[in-house]
């Protein structure tokens, strides 16, 4: 650390504690929150299975800047990388298609052995890691339905996948000794008006019920479901809407899994956590950017992410929210997008911690809004920075944007030669 961070550092603590907050006890309550990095970032959601096919199920990854990665090699590789630059713990997520084999293996067919590199890096890592089956890019989904599919063979063929991922998930928390997160997500829906409305629910209920009717070892392994509002061809009628998957987390005691871009613009998850933790046992959040829709742009230290940050820490949902992301973007330099995305969801948590929370309680209890409004205003520029940077130093990454030289350089030597 050099002297001046140092200075600067002393006298955040002292400003901070004047404000009746411990800033050694926010960083150490910091060192306690995983945030899982998502594999898609790196590839624009290929996957390994068949890297060259079509993305669909509605979303989209748009640009063509060089070096994606294109093995599961040169995604650890590049991961790795990003992983050196970020502070604190860290967890990665997985879809299925990441998968590794020799040949071809069908999506009902998937078992832990085509994830052994996955775990034997992870482990080496001390990372956990968390699962996604996936239910789109696959001749099984061209017609926009997976798992409310109304052929039976088709809809067997995505509830055999979704177990099929399970037993891997459940491996993976075995192996790690932290329980993998899996997250399903099914783009199923229509583009125009749709007639029969109930049935497609109808199918997908039953779906998840014989996907979730063997008991796993919640050590091992938790379900979550997804919510979203439409996808691109599916813009008219979604079956996994959110009171559907509300409804189904809240009478199945699943977790629910909230994506910052699957809602109306104006709708945000922010405010829905403390409605729906009164119902499901555990969040999965998908934290994202939608821009006009749910683009999955690189997520900022926006007024979003920061609301969604300060839930979790004025309710001190720690143990019960699991804090993933979720965003692909194609245009730019996508380990750079890994690292900015990631060090601003831990820097919205620090800022958070760095809340006098109780103070501002009691302001409010009391009704004095004028107060909570002037003390939440001069918050923003209380010097977090200062603990940021020593946060960061403390974990040997850089404080900086100095991180950007090292993903350049990795650029220059590696990603160029792609
Ligand atoms: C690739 C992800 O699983 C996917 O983005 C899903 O979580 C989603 O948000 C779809 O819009
Ligand atoms: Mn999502």
């Amino acid at each position: 650390m050099t002297r001046l961070t140092e200075q600067a550092f002393e006298l955040a603590k002292q400003r901070y504690a004047d404000n009746g907050v411990d800033v050694e006890a926010a960083m150490n309550q910091l060192d306690t929150i995983p945030v899982s990095m998502h594999c898609w970032q790196g590839d624009d959601v290929r996957g390994f299975e068949n890297p060259q096919g079509a993305l669909t199920g509605g979303i989209q990854a748009t640009g063509n800047y060089p070096g994606r990665a294109r093995n599961a090699l040169e995604l650890r590789a590049d991961v790795d990388v990003a992983l050196g630059l970020i502070p604190g713990p860290k967890r990665f997520n997985l879809h299925a298609i990441y998968l590794e084999s020799d040949g071809p293996v069908d999506r009902n067919e998937i078992e832990p052995q085509h994830f052994a590199n996955w775990v034997t890096w992870a482990k080496e890592r001390q990372l956990g890691l968390d699962f996604n089956p996936t239910c789109f890019s696959h001749p099984l989904s061209a017609d926009g339905f997976t798992l409310s599919h109304e052929d039976d063979h088709i809809r067997q063929f995505w509830i055999d996948h979704c177990k099929a991922s399970r037993k891997v998930s459940a491996w993976f928390g075995e192996q790690l000794g932290t329980p993998s997160v899996m997250n399903i997500w099914v783009p199923d829906g229509m583009k125009d008006l749709t007639v029969d409305r109930l049935a497609p629910r109808q199918r997908l209920m039953q779906a998840l019920d014989e996907v979730l009717a063997e008991k796993l070892d919640p050590a091992h392994h938790i379900d979550a479901v997804e919510s979203k509002l439409f996808g691109i061809g599916a813009e008219s009628y979604t079956v996994g809407s959110n009171e559907f998957y509300l409804g189904y987390a809240t009478s199945r005691q699943t977790a629910l899994t909230l994506d910052a871009g699957h809602f109306h613009p104006t709708e945000m998850i922010s405010d829905k956590i403390s409605t729906v933790m009164l119902y499901v046992p555990r969040l999965l959040l998908h934290v994202s950017r939608p821009v006009r829709w749910d683009s999955d742009h690189v997520v900022l230290l926006d007024d979003e992410t920061q609301a969604i940050a300060h839930e979790i820490v004025r309710q001190k949902l720690f143990d019960k929210v699991h804090i993933g992301l979720d965003f692909f973007d194609a245009s730019i330099n996508r380990i750079a997008a890994w690292v900015i995305g990631t060090r601003n969801a831990k820097k919205a948590l620090l800022r958070a911690l760095l809340e006098p929370t109780d103070k501002l309680r009691a302001i409010e209890s009391a009704g004095d809004y004028t107060t909570r409004l002037a003390l939440l205003e001069e918050q923003k520029s209380l010097p977090w920075q200062a603990v940021w940077e020593s946060y960061c130093l403390r974990h040997d990454v850089p404080a900086d944007a100095g991180w950007l030289r090292n993903v350049r350089d990795y650029e220059e030597q590696i990603l160029s030669q792609r």
